[in-house]
């Protein structure tokens, strides 16, 4: 636990470095605010004891000379003003500094959040496709917004306050032992239960700062389901079940800060109680002690003022202690995205991405238990079309997984090759690069949809994003838009209907112009018509290029040059699409089925007319 902690505020270090000359300038600045605001009470010391009534001055010697030398107590009565000036130039130090301390605390506050933020960003994106599988999108964001307010405020304004209350606590300590030592020991007697006091409750904040935020995570969590399938809520009726479920989690998020309001009540009334008491009983104690003659009257205000600037930090340390916690929970919320382990890059190496690629008894499992994929094994020649048809759940699109490596086949399950080399020892990048693939739902981004199909380049001349979309048959019903090509695709190109979204991406693929191209049930949504338009464009422009087609469409598949039949996660048929209709099997039944439903909506059609 401990070496965690370390772990935690570690990363703040590291996240601070190089910003180390804001914090030494503001812990300067502190110093000589404090410096300051402890000189008024001394000059109103020196007035009512030296000034008003007639105690020699206690003051250095070099003072009292100077003093004496400008007419003494005497030039003093006749020009109080003085002593108000004094005071006055000591409030206008101490402001003065406290404004440095707080424009470097701030400097260094947004920068080490800014590069915390740019850390977290950069890190995020290099980690395994099955760490964003494994974690809530709505959680991650929530650390990265307010985990990393909670430390940019710590460092903003509870850090130097810290640094300020020790300062404040030992100097005034120090200068009130130099009044009365009996009087000092006995405000010093309360420390150690205001020691406790804050240390008990320090520990509750944290344990219950920790599940407050979880509940945050789960409901951003909840609310950006909600509005990412917007489309799913609407379509089924489910905006009373979904504000049920928000409800719910807004209820128990609320609950959990209303019990840390209520304990945060406890601690500042409990605080009161003891502040108010030490008061008392220090003001008690320094009027016997003034009465007895121990003391000055002046000499004790002094201690008075020294006094409530002793308990109040003491006290504030509460608050600061409780930030300092919510920090440290914070941190360590960021500290475990920034633990994850980043896909690792490898030392780049010369790869065939046009040469013959192979699945050799590939066998995988997500959970390392139950394989969705059983010792798979096909090869497809450099520039050659595989079909790949399976069910649901068959394992189709885990092989494009497997093949551009967002999960990693065991060594001892199979390899697969490209070019003769184990995608293994490929750069993820690399491999990636050269491997550009359509999904059967694809994400686009909120920009232009000249932006969108020319993501991977974005110099690319409006003809060479015309000529991708024509090929992909999008071309005339983007130009068909008000702002055409400038048109701006909605979240998850809301605007777009699921078949204009599926043609864009297939352009922004054909863009990235890679050697091997893999198109994941990427046609679904588009009608048979412009299937075959695409198919027969994507061929004749792809030409040298590897091609994937996953479909459970047969007429997608049957022109590939080789077919791959998938079943819960064998390999149960392959070859091309004649041999497998002769071969009379699942594949075979499929086609028939598929051509008789044709068939009869065909029929049903001319029926119509
Ligand atoms: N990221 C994942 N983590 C865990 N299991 C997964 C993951 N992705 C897929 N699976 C499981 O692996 C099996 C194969 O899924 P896969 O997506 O490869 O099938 P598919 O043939 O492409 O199906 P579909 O045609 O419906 O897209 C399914 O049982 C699925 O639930």
């Amino acid at each position: 636990m401990r070496g965690k902690q370390g772990g935690r505020w570690r990363f703040l270090y590291e996240c601070s470095a190089g910003f180390g000359k804001y914090f030494v300038f503001a812990l300067a600045a502190t110093v000589g605010a404090i410096l300051f605001s402890f000189l008024t009470p001394q000059i109103v010391r020196v007035t009512v004891d030296s000034v008003i009534d007639s105690e020699p001055f206690a003051l250095p010697g070099f003072l009292v000379r100077l003093l004496e030398a400008c007419g003494g107590r005497e030039a003093l009565r006749r020009n109080l003003w003085v002593l108000a000036l004094l005071s006055m130039g000591c409030a206008a130090f101490a402001g003065l500094f406290n404004f440095a301390r707080r424009y470097n605390t701030y400097k260094a506050a947004e920068s080490v959040a800014k590069r915390m933020r740019d850390s977290l960003f950069a890190h995020i994106q290099r980690l395994p496709f099955d760490w964003h599988m494994k974690n809530q999108t709505g959680d991650i964001i929530q650390r990265c917004t307010s985990d990393v307010e909670t430390v940019r405020v710590f460092l903003a304004s509870q850090m130097m306050e810290l640094v300020r209350t020790v300062l404040l606590v030992v100097l005034a300590f120090v200068l009130m032992v130099k009044i009365h030592l009996g009087l000092s020991l006995l405000a010093l007697a309360f420390m150690p239960f205001i020691a406790l006091y804050t240390i008990t409750f320090y520990q509750k904040f944290g344990n219950r700062f920790l599940v407050a935020d979880e509940a945050e995570g789960k409901l951003t969590s909840v609310a950006q389901e909600n509005l990412t399938g917007v489309r799913v809520v609407k379509a089924f009726g489910r905006e009373s079940y979904e504000l049920d479920k928000f409800r719910r989690q807004n209820d128990v998020f609320t609950n959990l800060w209303l019990k840390l309001g209520n304990l945060l009540s406890v601690f500042w009334g409990l605080g009161d109680f003891i502040t108010a008491f030490q008061t008392m009983v220090i003001l008690v104690a320094s009027v016997w002690v003034v009465v007895g003659g121990g003391l000055t009257l002046g000499a004790a205000l002094t201690f008075a003022t020294y006094n409530s600037m002793l308990i109040w930090p003491v006290r504030n340390l509460g608050r600061i202690l409780s930030e300092m916690s919510k920090s440290g929970v914070s941190l360590g919320r960021l500290k475990e995205i920034m633990d994850a382990r980043e896909e690792s890059p490898q030392p780049p190496r010369e790869v065939d991405f046009g040469g013959e690629i192979r699945f050799e008894h590939v066998t995988f499992a997500y959970d390392g238990e139950t394989p969705v994929l059983k010792d798979v094994s096909f090869s497809i020649p450099g520039g050659g079309t595989l079909g790949i048809l399976g069910g649901t759940g068959s394992g189709k699109s885990t092989l494009m997984h497997l093949l551009t490596r967002l999960y990693d086949i065991r060594p001892d399950c199979g390899r697969i090759t490209i070019g003769g080399v184990d995608i293994r020892d490929i750069d993820r990048d690399t491999l990636r690069r050269n491997i550009g693939l359509v999904l059967q739902e694809p994400f686009l981004f909120s920009r232009t949809i000249r932006e969108n199909i020319a993501a991977t380049r974005p110099g690319e001349s409006m003809e060479a994003v015309r000529a991708t979309a024509r090929i992909a048959s999008v071309d005339e019903e983007i130009l068909s838009f008000a702002d055409g090509y400038d048109t701006v695709v909605g979240e998850r190109g809301v605007t777009l209907s699921g078949g204009q979204r599926q043609r864009v991406a297939i352009a922004r693929t054909l863009m990235q112009d890679s050697p091997v191209m893999v198109f994941d049930d990427s046609l679904s949504a588009v009608d048979a018509g412009t299937d075959q338009k695409i198919r027969s464009a994507l061929f004749a422009s792809t030409g040298k290029k590897t091609v994937f087609i996953i479909s459970h469409r047969i007429t997608t598949l049957m022109h590939a040059d080789h077919i791959l039949v998938l079943q819960d996660g064998r390999v149960s048929e392959q070859g091309t699409h004649g041999e497998l209709v002769e071969a009379c099997g699942i594949y075979r039944k499929i086609y028939d089925m598929q051509r008789s439903v044709e068939s009869s909506a065909a029929e049903g059609e001319e029926g119509a007319l």
